[in-house]
């Protein structure tokens, strides 16, 4: 594991625990029973087969660039994302680095219909059912932060809450590890994403996609993640048969995210 990354997991294992203490894993629990039943993320960014599909993501900062848009209103940049193309909406959680919020997924699902991704770094089943007492739809699990026994139970559990779980892997070992998870316990329930960000540079290659998809048998849950900021971009990788990306940093810094979405998806005037 990168030093970033091992150090964003230890301070994350010490949040958790904090956490629980002051919320017990019982009344989280018993939220995540009565939240509203989830949106279909995994439909929503598969079908139809071969279209493309933009994940868009609200993120006011990132340990890589820092704060990426001071004028920042989760609420507004999902509204603008959902009128412009995107199929679905990730949302950073994670505070200490990325600036974002729990709150955010229910702000965001009050007034927009798309299914949100909590994106934060899951190392513990509680921040499942937190996630899905918040009124996400989806979470992420990186695998480079997980052991493999980890990683499987942490979808079974996914898939009872009936999330969509994007397995995330950075590197090839990590690939060859997880594959044979991805569509575990059921299949329609997990994507399969290859993240261009090498953690130890914090530089982005979309080429990295290109790499690693060589090892992908089934690219109609693979999605795309950082780096993408071109309708080229997104061309190349249609190319090459990846049909879904994540966009965050691109769309964040553009003064009108909805338009730069359509540019990114080629509908622009
Ligand atoms: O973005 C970072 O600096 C970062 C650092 C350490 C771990 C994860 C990090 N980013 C999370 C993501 O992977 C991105 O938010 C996501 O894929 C979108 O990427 P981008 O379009 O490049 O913002």
């Amino acid at each position: 594991m990168s030093d970033m990354l091992s150090q964003i997991v230890n301070d994350k294992r010490l949040e958790v625990e904090t956490t629980r203490r002051s919320r017990p894993l019982e009344d989280v629990k018993a939220a995540a029973q009565d939240a509203a039943p989830p949106r279909n993320f995994f439909a929503a960014v598969t079908r139809p087969k071969g279209k493309l599909r933009v994940i868009a993501e609200v993120k006011k900062a990132s340990p890589s660039a820092g704060v990426i848009r001071e004028d920042f209103d989760p609420v507004a940049i999902a509204r603008a994302y959902h009128e412009n193309g995107a199929a679905a909406l990730s949302c950073l959680t994670d505070e200490k680095y990325f600036q974002g919020k729990l709150e955010y997924i229910q702000q965001i699902k009050k007034v927009v219909p798309l299914p949100v991704l909590r994106k934060d770094f899951i190392v513990d089943p509680y921040q499942i059912y937190e996630a899905r007492a918040a009124g996400a739809d989806a979470i992420l699990l990186i695998a480079e932060c997980l052991g493999e026994a980890q990683m499987i139970d942490l979808l079974i559990l996914a898939t009872e809450l009936k999330l969509t779980a994007l397995v995330e892997v950075h590197d090839y070992e990590s690939l060859i590890q997880v594959q044979s998870h991805v569509g575990f316990p059921h299949p329609g329930y997990q994507l399969l994403g290859i993240n261009n960000r090498n953690l130890k540079t914090m530089t982005t290659d979309i080429g990295h996609t290109m790499e690693l998809l060589k090892e992908v048998p089934n690219t109609d849950i693979l999605v795309s993640e950082s780096g993408i900021r071109t309708n080229e971009d997104i061309q190349r990788l249609a190319e090459a048969g990846v049909h879904r990306v994540l966009v965050g940093e691109h769309l964040m810094r553009q003064p009108d995210v909805g338009e730069a979405l359509r540019e990114l998806i080629g509908e622009s005037a």
